[in-house]
């Protein structure tokens, strides 16, 4: 059974239709990326997923049960960093946090805690407040807060977006090795094509403005490069630069 599934699930909002009747499924342990144009409802797809936005037709089902509310299941990676921290907790405050709420006892807390911080590679900085980390180092805290909680589907909405180039490339291979690890379900939204490509094993395209005879759901490839990937042999293998044409296509002439 699907661990998402969305049954011609459309969203309006202000009065108007975001997303039209769109219908997909994410297997577990999938990775798969949602790219399109600013504003044609990548973040809402997302937050309809999770249980914020609840759809105008149609159905979000998490193993097969309508999605009613928010889920200790999912989590969330988001773009703004400085404001997804909290700045007056330190890494480990601030990775504690979701575990307090969700009731996790103090010693099984401090266990997960240290266990994500060596994963993400950041056990020397558990001490620290955000101000003293760089951006990269504080979407790790982000990434690692996330683990913790232990979902079964991560969200992540444009985690990179921010980051100069080197740093961004260094996090896809460490979010790619972390996931093939830890057998996650993640749905990944970017507007950086090549950078869905090389994470995910699907892409969705979404388009703005969706009419019935051009719907939001404007493509959903499949990504045939073998993993574990390496930027630069991935990036040169015939099919990322077919993909990276097809898309490329795609978000030019919308
Ligand atoms: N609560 C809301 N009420 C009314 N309109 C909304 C609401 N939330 C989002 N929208 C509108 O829905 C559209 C899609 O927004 P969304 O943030 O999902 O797009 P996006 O593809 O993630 O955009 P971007 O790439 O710029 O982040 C936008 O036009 C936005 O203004």
């Amino acid at each position: 059974m699907s661990l998402l599934r969305f049954d011609d699930v459309a969203i309006h909002l202000g009065g108007r239709e975001i997303l039209s009747p769109t219908s997909f499924a994410v297997q577990p342990g999938e990775f798969v990326c949602i790219i399109g144009p600013s504003g044609c409802g990548k973040t809402t797809l997302l937050r309809a997923a999770a249980g914020f936005v609840a759809p105008s037709a149609g159905a979000v089902l998490r193993h097969g049960e309508p999605v009613a509310g928010p889920s200790r299941e999912v989590a969330f990676v988001f773009q703004d960093y400085g404001r997804a921290l909290l700045p007056w907790r330190t890494v480990e405050g601030n990775i504690s946090l979701a575990l307090e709420a969700a009731g996790v006892p103090p010693a099984e807390r401090r266990a997960r805690i240290a266990r994500v911080l060596d994963t993400v590679g950041l056990a020397q900085h558990a001490a620290k407040f955000p101000v003293q980390l760089s951006g990269g180092m504080q979407q790790r805290v982000q990434i690692a807060r996330c683990l913790a909680q232990q979902p079964e589907l991560m969200m992540m909405d444009e985690p990179f977006g921010a980051l100069d180039a080197m740093t961004r490339e260094s996090l896809q291979d460490e979010l790619s090795r972390l996931v093939r690890d830890s057998g996650l379900t993640v749905l990944f939204v970017t507007h950086d094509l090549e950078e869905a490509i090389y994470l995910g094993d699907r892409v969705i395209a979404l388009r703005a403005n969706p009419t019935p005879a051009n719907p939001s759901l404007a493509a959903m490839i499949e990504v045939p490069i073998p993993r574990p990937r390496e930027q630069l042999s991935a990036k040169e293998h015939p099919d990322f630069l077919r993909l990276r044409r097809e898309l490329y296509r795609f978000l030019e002439y919308e």
